[in-house]
This record gives structure tokens, C-alpha cells and sequence, in this order.
């Protein structure tokens, strides 16, 4: 085995795998496979999450990572290195390991909760305290504040924040999170999800993260891991080819029907698609905007400023039709603009613009890049976009 493993590091020094299961089984002593025979890569800095019904197998798969559980046959190499030949307590020092609730120790502060890796690993006093203090101001929980409370004084959400900052104290290049977020009320939740994100972009860590709750990994994860009963991987893809194309019944009864709001949230806003109205400057002529209508067909325009980059507002056909009626054929478009209620960057996901059509009972949105005009989404738009990624599945839905 020892040859093998050799054989495997040098392979894996020179690819991107962080993490590499390999013919993985789990048997329990009282015969339950947890895992059955599982092969599955994680790479270097990137964001994984195990789903699928409860007991199939994702704690044990994790806690298998870190030594936790041993597995009964197959391998896991972790940087190219079969953990099994790993001292479990260096191993466990170089992952980062958060569970539900934080898993803090009540009798510790929350600053030395943080920097109980580092302490282990010898680290002077003003180190570690100046580590745990910089990690809280990464998570959002002001040192000054916080660092001297003790786990029953912060909520749910606190004490989840101080998890992941002992998670990231000792900067392991990987995180197993055990559902991280899963003991907190859904709009802390988002927060939670929203901030390791962030935190996520700036620090590229490799994660492998169990959730039960599917949304969340399609929301957070680059790629997500499918599980049936036993360990048995079903699917492993990025989000929106796992709603787009799921591999086989078991994939599509797991994701349920709402697959197609679901997709919504990992497609992006493309500018290719977006509708695209008669676009008037604010000096522009009521007389000319109101041709210009004409030809266009719609009853509304975009009005930009003079440079025709920045989004002032629309006009209605109506109104500058009226305006020629009062006798206001010198009168120009900037006085009959009207400001746009909201409007939505084109970063942003598909979901987020069509929960705020739905919220403002809008038909569009204008979109855009900074502040730059690039186009306006309507309901049109999102039902194009969706389809184009769907090989004959949404037709159907709708
Ligand atoms: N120590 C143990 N001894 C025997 N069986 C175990 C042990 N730990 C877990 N199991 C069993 O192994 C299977 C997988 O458990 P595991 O906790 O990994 O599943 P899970 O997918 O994380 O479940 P959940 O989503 O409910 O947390 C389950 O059938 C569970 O009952």
C-alpha cells in the first residue's frame, strides 16, 4: 500500500486535486454500509457540498476526511497524502472543522475558543490573540465586543460566526463544515451564507460541506455531490447542470419539482438577453421621442442623460404623446421623465430580478453595470434565459 500511496502523491503533487476519495467503504461494527464504494475528487479551492437524505452517508464521508471515522477499505488522499498515514492530530490541525452550532467550548471565551488551534500549535500569546481578534473582525464580530463573551452570551448565528472563525485560525487550506448553518432561523441563515461567501472568495479554501438543505448548496457550492442511501454518489456537478440535466430519477426526485425557480438562483443576468427599448437622451424632443415610440411599439422608452451611458428614468408613450397635445413641441423628454422605482446590477442572478419584478409588481427593470444602462429584464427574459439552458425539460414545466 505504502508503494501505491507514493505512486498516487506524486501524481496528485502535480494535478489540482485537494482531496481524492478513492473505492471509499464504511461499515459500521453493527454491519450498516454507511458508504458504499466511493470515488469522488475535491480541487484545490473549491467549494463542495454532499447532499441527499438523511443517513445517507455524508457526516461519515466527512468525518472520514479528518480521521474521525476510519474508513473500512479504499483510500483518502488529501494533498496527494493517504490521511491513514498521517498522525490524526497534525492531520486534524491542518483541517479546519466546523459543525452545527459551532461545537465551541462553553467554558472558554469566544477569543480563545478562536485561537485554540494555534495555541496547540505553540503560538505565543500576543499571536494567537491578535490572530483570533483579526478572524472575528473577518466574521463580523467586533473583537472589542465579543472576544471576552462566553459562548451562552452570543446567539445562534454568533456562535456559528465563531465556528468558522476557529475554522479558519490556524489558515488550514481545507474546511470540512458538518451543516454549518443549520442550527440558525433562515434569514440568519442567509446572512451566515452571504458572509462565508465573501469570506470564501477572498480565501479560496477547498470546502467540503454537508447540508441538508438543497438550496443552500446550489447556492453556495461550485459543485454538489448527490448521495443515496449507502454512500452511493448519483450525481456530481455544478448547480446548474445538476437542475438542468439531473443524471437519473433518483437526481430528479431528490431536487424536487420546483427545479425551475431553483435555477433561478445559479443563472446569471446575461446582457445578450436582456430587452432592449427605444433608448432616448434626456434632450431629446417630445416630437422625435414620440415617433420613435411609434416605430417602436412599446408604450415606454429608457431615458439616459446626454452621454447616453447613465439610466435617468423612462416616458410613456402617453405622455410625450400628450405633451405634443398641450402644445409642448419644443419641450424635451428630460421633463417628462419619470424616475426608475429600483433597478438591479447585472451581477446579480436571475432569482434576485425576478423576486423584485414580483415584489414591485413591475413588468421590467433596467439593468445595470455599475452605473452604466445595459438593458431591462422583463418575465420574457427570465423565461428565455431558462429555456436556453434546459435540453427539453422546462417546455414542458411551464
Ligand atoms: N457509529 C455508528 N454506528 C453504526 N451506524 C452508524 C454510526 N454512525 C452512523 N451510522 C449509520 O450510518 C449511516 C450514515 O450516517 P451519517 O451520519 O453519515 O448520515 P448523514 O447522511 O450524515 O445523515 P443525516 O443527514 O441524518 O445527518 C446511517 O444509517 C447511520 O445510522
Amino acid at each position: 500500500m505504502s508503494a501505491e500511496t507514493t505512486e498516487d502523491h506524486a501524481a496528485d503533487a502535480t494535478g489540482d486535486v485537494a482531496i481524492r476519495l478513492d473505492g471509499v467503504r464504511k461499515q459500521y461494527p453493527d454491519g450498516t454500509v454507511a458508504v458504499g464504494d466511493l470515488t469522488m475528487d475535491v480541487r484545490n479551492g473549491e467549494l463542495v457540498a454532499l447532499v441527499g437524505p438523511s443517513g445517507c452517508g455524508k457526516s461519515t464521508i466527512l468525518r472520514m476526511v479528518n480521521r474521525l471515522v476510519e474508513p473500512s477499505s479504499g483510500r483518502i488522499l488529501l494533498h496527494g497524502t493517504d490521511v491513514t498515514h498521517s498522525d490524526p492530530v497534525q492531520l486534524r490541525r491542518g483541517i479546519g472543522y466546523v459543525i452545527q452550532a459551532g461545537g465551541l467550548l462553553p467554558h472558554l471565551d469566544v477569543r480563545t475558543n478562536v485561537g485554540t488551534v494555534p495555541k496547540l500549535l505553540g503560538w505565543e500569546s500576543r499571536l494567537w490573540r491578535r490572530r483570533a481578534d483579526e478572524l472575528l473582525d473577518l466574521v463580523g464580530l467586533p473583537p472589542g465586543e465579543y472576544g471576552s463573551r462566553y459562548p451562552h452570551e452570543l446567539s445562534g448565528g454568533q456562535q456559528q460566526r465563531v465556528g468558522v472563525a476557529r475554522a479558519l485560525a490556524a489558515d488550514p487550506p481545507v474546511l470540512l463544515m458538518d451543516e454549518p448553518f443549520g442550527a440558525v432561523d433562515p434569514v440568519v441563515r442567509e446572512r451566515l451564507q452571504n458572509e462565508f461567501l465573501r469570506i470564501q472568495s477572498e480565501l479560496r479554501k477547498t470546502v467540503l460541506f454537508v447540508t441538508h438543505d438543497l438550496d443552500e448548496a446550489v447556492k453556495m457550492a461550485d459543485r454538489v455531490a448527490v448521495l443515496s442511501a449507502g454512500g452511493v454518489l448519483e450525481q456530481y456537478a455544478d448547480p446548474s447542470t445538476l437542475l438542468s440535466d439531473p443524471a437519473n430519477e433518483f437526481v430528479i426526485r431528490f431536487i424536487g419539482s420546483d427545479r425551475g425557480l431553483r435555477r433561478l438562483a445559479v443563472t446569471p443576468i446575461r446582457p445578450d438577453d436582456l430587452d432592449r427599448p427605444t433608448v432616448l437622451a434626456e434632450g431629446d424632443g417630445v416630437g422625435y421621442a414620440a415617433t420613435a415610440l411609434e416605430v417602436d411599439g412599446r408604450s415606454w422608452g429608457v431615458v439616459l442623460d446626454a452621454d447616453e451611458v447613465h439610466p435617468l428614468g423612462w416616458v410613456s408613450r402617453g405622455s410625450v404623446t400628450q405633451a405634443m397635445r398641450v402644445g409642448a413641441r419644443q419641450g424635451t423628454v428630460g421633463e417628462w421623465l419619470r424616475p426608475f422605482a429600483s433597478s438591479i446590477q447585472q451581477t446579480e442572478t436571475l432569482r434576485t430580478g425576478f423576486s423584485m419584478l414580483l415584489a414591485q409588481d413591475q413588468r421590467w427593470l433596467p439593468v445595470l453595470d455599475g452605473d452604466r444602462y445595459v438593458g431591462i429584464l422583463t418575465p420574457d427574459v427570465v423565461h428565455t434565459a431558462l429555456r436556453r439552458g434546459t435540453p427539453g425539460h422546462v417546455e414542458d414545466d411551464d
